[in-house]
């Protein structure tokens, strides 16, 4: 069964990404189907409009709701998962990736403006899981860039999708803290010579330098990852 993924934005062309690329090849192996919604073709006025001013004032407009349940309406199922990116969601990591990678119907719905009317996440929560999502402490415009992060990182985990499947395995063995630096050829380049233990075939002294490479990475990039932090 295909993970299925509809993406709910006013901004299709966004999206044109995920037809290139591992994404697009997903695709067209089957392994997942993605689906581009205009939120604006659930409109009924001839404005075709999305947004109004927020009750209780302040700044901004918020998107109204009765198109986002108009377009929700059309392709969601009691498998769906509806996925809304906000700056006050939990925040997604590799563990959220990787449940998201075994569901079986994924929505997404892409906010514009200051976000949208709350009512919509109440309305659908007790119909289905709905998760409020941000992909990190920083501020976007909108929720696309976030769902095409999240679409990514999920995708890359279904099943079949990497061709290489070790890489996956070497993902999951990762010690704690980041990746350790990678090499490949010329064994000089512009006067830089690659770790001479990279070259020296001894797999044990290979994997104790990489350990280490990722120790001091990690406490000089990521102290926070480091164990008892
Ligand atoms: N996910 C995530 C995420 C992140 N990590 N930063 N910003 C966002 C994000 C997600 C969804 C929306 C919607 Cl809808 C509107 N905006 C603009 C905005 C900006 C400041 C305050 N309120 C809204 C969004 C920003």
């Amino acid at each position: 069964m295909p993970l299925r993924i509809d993406v709910i934005t006013i901004f299709p062309d966004y999206f044109a990404p995920l037809q290139l690329s591992l994404m697009g090849k997903a695709q067209q192996s089957g392994l997942v189907t993605i689906a581009i919604h205009d939120l604006r073709e659930f409109t009924s006025d001839r404005h075709r409009s999305v947004d109004d001013t927020p009750y209780g004032g302040g700044a901004g407009m918020v998107m109204t709701p009765e198109p986002w349940g108009q377009a929700i309406d059309a392709v969601v199922t009691d498998q769906s998962t509806l996925i809304v990116p906000t700056p006050a969601g939990k925040l997604f990591s590799q563990p959220v990736a990787a449940e998201l990678a075994h569901s079986t119907h994924l929505i997404f719905a892409c906010g514009r403006y200051e976000g949208i009317d709350q009512r919509v996440v109440e309305y659908y929560r007790p119909r289905i899981d709905v998760r409020e999502l941000s992909i990190g402490d920083y501020v976007l415009a909108g929720g696309d860039v976030a769902t095409l992060a999240m679409i990514e990182a999920s995708v890359r985990l279904v099943p079949g999708v990497l061709g290489n499947p070790e890489s996956l395995v070497e993902e999951s063995h990762q010690l704690p803290g980041v990746e350790y630096p990678s090499y490949t050829k010329p064994p000089t380049w512009r006067g830089l010579d690659v770790p001479e233990v990279l070259l020296s075939g001894h797999h044990d002294q290979i994997a104790r330098w990489r350990a280490e490479q990722s120790t001091i990475r990690t406490t000089h990039n990521r102290p926070d990852l480091l164990p008892g932090s």
